[in-house]
């Protein structure tokens, strides 16, 4: 599937410090540190319809952020998102609205890389398909048939399941009890209830063919169409190697999504922890509600844009709070964020200021601690406070500081 298109990243001066970013599975924050040159993520996109709203914009820009900084400390960096264009929920919402389900996959899905362009993220290196990774997704189902890690359910639906006894540390990304396991299993897609399962918590990696559901050959497995879990490890795996540095998404896919996944590949592999960090960003809210398309509660970057709002101002609005917070949109965050826009742009033209490589080396320092943006934006905020009341000697400064907010933070002034 083609990626959105690219933009220009600037080269700073010097480089910046490791990344040290909350692991979930570690409960704390560490240094990434990529090996081979080239660091490699892997995110987990939109479930095509209801694009984009502010809570994947929100996550995009968290992970855009740590492209950025590790591109800013000298790696590479293989970036890797899918789009769920198969599941479910995509099914139900294109039965509810009496429309072509493929129709609505690809159109939300261009929706969302014009969202993703004007909110200036940088493009993943892949950016791949469930569809169109079918056929490989139902040869590592048979592969965790052969290993004894899956079984069929024996009332001929043909529905393949994973074995969670077969990854010894299942538990071990998301810290759950069991009866939370159960708990988010039920509320995010799992059938604990599922009679015929060995454990209630094992989930689909492949569902058989139903009359009026659209399906594809799979090998061995017959005809069928894969799970969720089963699609995000592979693709990865794929595209990335055996163990990648960070396997991010919202928190709200901690688990049973990123857990799941995580020991898909591990068993498929032999190979573990699947990810150095596991990175999850905050829930988006909006009136006290986690912004979601099962409650309609959303706001449209589309929506704003086409009532001339600057998507720059959105991206810092969301920049505002730190990334793993769960956080609200409220019209006072988004006009803060306007306003500091503003008088950050009138400084970016001042002729003099104080030190651009001094703003340059507090924004990397912050930021390098497990993306600090409350604390980089308070250090931007002083500059600019000095800048527009005279104070300062640099006269490079207001070029540099304007190339440390493209290059780090992503926004054009
Ligand atoms: N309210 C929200 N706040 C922050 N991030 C969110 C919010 N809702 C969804 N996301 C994140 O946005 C991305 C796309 O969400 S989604 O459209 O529901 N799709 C999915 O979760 C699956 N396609 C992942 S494989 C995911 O990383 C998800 O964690
Ligand atoms: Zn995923």
């Amino acid at each position: 599937m083609e990626t959105w298109s690219g933009l220009d990243v600037p080269r700073l001066p010097g480089a910046g410090q490791p990344l040290a970013l909350f692991d979930s599975a570690r409960q704390g924050a560490f240094p990434s540190r990529p090996v081979g040159g080239h660091a490699t993520m892997y995110v987990c996109g939109i479930t095509p319809y209801d694009a984009t709203h502010l809570g994947h914009a929100a996550t995009m820009i968290t992970f855009d952020l740590v492209n950025r900084m590790w591109r800013d400390a000298g790696h590479d960096v293989v970036y890797v998102q899918n789009v769920t264009d198969i599941d479910d929920p995509l099914l139900e919402r294109a039965a509810r609205d009496g429309e072509d389900w493929k129709v609505l996959a690809m159109r939300e899905t261009a929706l969302f890389r014009e969202d993703m362009e004007a909110l200036r993220i940088i493009p993943p290196s892949h950016y791949v398909g469930a569809v169109e990774s079918i056929p490989v997704i139902a040869e590592k189902v048979v592969e965790l048939l052969d290993q004894g890690a899956a079984y069929r359910l024996e009332d001929g639906t043909g529905d393949v399941y994973f074995d969670i006894a077969a990854a010894p540390r299942f538990g071990y990304e998301s810290n759950l009890s069991r009866e939370q396991m159960l708990a988010f299993f039920a509320e995010r897609g799992g059938d604990p209830e599922r009679a015929g399962k060995r454990d209630k918590l094992d989930p689909l990696l492949w569902r058989g063919r139903r009359d009026g559901e659209p399906s594809w050959p799979g090998g061995a497995l017959g005809a069928g169409r894969p799970g969720w879990h089963i699609e995000c490890a592979v693709i990865a795996l794929e595209l990335l190697g055996e163990t990648i540095d960070v396997q991010g998404g919202g928190n709200d896919l901690l688990f049973p999504h990123h857990e799941c996944s995580a020991a898909h590949a591990e068993v498929l592999t032999g190979k573990a922890p699947f990810a150095a960090h596991y990175v999850h960003a905050g829930m988006i809210g909006l009136d006290g509600e986690k912004m979601s398309k099962s409650r309609g509660n959303l706001v449209f970057v589309s929506r704003l844009r086409s009532d001339k709002v600057d998507p720059m101002a959105v991206r810092l609005a969301l920049l505002s709070d730190h990334y793993r917070a769960d956080r609200q949109w409220t019209d006072e965050v988004f006009e803060t964020a306007a306003h500091r826009l503003g008088r950050w742009r009138q400084a970016a033209r001042a002729a003099v200021a104080p030190s651009g490589a001094e703003l340059l080396a507090g924004v990397r320092a912050k930021l390098a601690e497990d993306l600090d943006t409350p604390g980089a934006l308070a250090l931007i905020d002083a500059w600019v406070d000095n800048t527009l009341a005279g104070v300062g000697t640099d006269h490079q400064a207001p070029a540099l500081m304007t190339e440390t907010l493209d290059a780090l933070l992503g926004l054009k002034l």
